[in-house]
């Protein structure tokens, strides 16, 4: 199974997105970017289980042992503002990684259509390393498609985990699609989109949320 629902199997991780998506809650910037962060740590140690292996000799105050560690680490990007959180929390786990990142925002032209414009990419080789992208809401996907068509002129990864916080049924499907052979690792799925791309019941705008409302461009 290539889209893994973190929320599906009860635990802590659906108590911080019934926080994220409370609107009695999600005022609290600091819990809101806290449990957005806390998700990205759980998807991490998930990612972490399916990460290739090697086997290295350790150093002990008393002797030596052979044990298991990461083969390759991996390259954790985001697209910013709002992957911010998220990959915070990724990092946080995932603490050797190497990182890259993309700005993206939807362009609305004065029929309220939008586009997205990406205006910025910075990333290290991700040739034959495991690649993992944060996007906290997949909505229509289009944010992904962009972000990752560009980090993959940065080599070809030995595999790519794409993660959320919350997406919508019609994202996925989109992405499942164009990377068939990604994995999706999300916190909840919603069934619908607004007519302005928003993910219903979802939990509204996560960059706002996260760092104030911004501006229309
Ligand atoms: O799947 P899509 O339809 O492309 O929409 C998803 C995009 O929207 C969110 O960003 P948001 O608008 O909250 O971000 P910002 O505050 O960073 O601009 C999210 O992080 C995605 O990048
Ligand atoms: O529901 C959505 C869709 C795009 N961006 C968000 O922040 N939320």
């Amino acid at each position: 199974m290539n889209t893994i629902v973190l929320s599906e199997q009860f635990s802590l991780v659906n108590s911080w997105i019934n926080e994220l998506r409370n609107v009695e809650i999600q005022h609290d910037r600091m819990r809101f970017r806290r449990n957005m962060e806390r998700i990205g740590e759980i998807a991490a140690f998930e990612i972490s289980k399916t990460l290739e292996q090697k086997e290295i000799e350790i150093q002990t105050p008393l002797d030596t042992i052979k044990v298991k560690e990461i083969a390759v680490q991996p390259v954790i990007t985001t697209i910013l503002r709002a992957g911010v959180p998220l990959f915070e929390g990724i990092l946080n786990y995932l603490d050797k990684a190497d990182c890259g990142f993309v700005a993206a925002y939807r362009k609305h032209d004065a029929n309220d259509y939008f586009s997205i414009k990406q205006d910025y990419l910075t990333c290290p080789n991700i040739e034959d390393r495991p690649l993992i992208v944060a996007d906290p809401m997949l909505a229509t996907g289009a944010s992904l498609i962009e972000a990752i068509k560009d980090l993959l002129t940065h080599g070809k990864p030995t595999e790519l985990h794409i993660v959320a916080a919350i997406a919508s049924r019609q994202g996925v499907e989109t992405i499942e699609k164009a990377y068939p052979d990604a994995k999706i690792w999300v916190g909840a799925i919603d069934e619908s989109l607004t007519s302005k791309g928003y993910i219903t019941p979802g939990l509204g705008d996560a960059g706002d949320l996260s760092y104030g409302e911004k501006l229309q461009r």
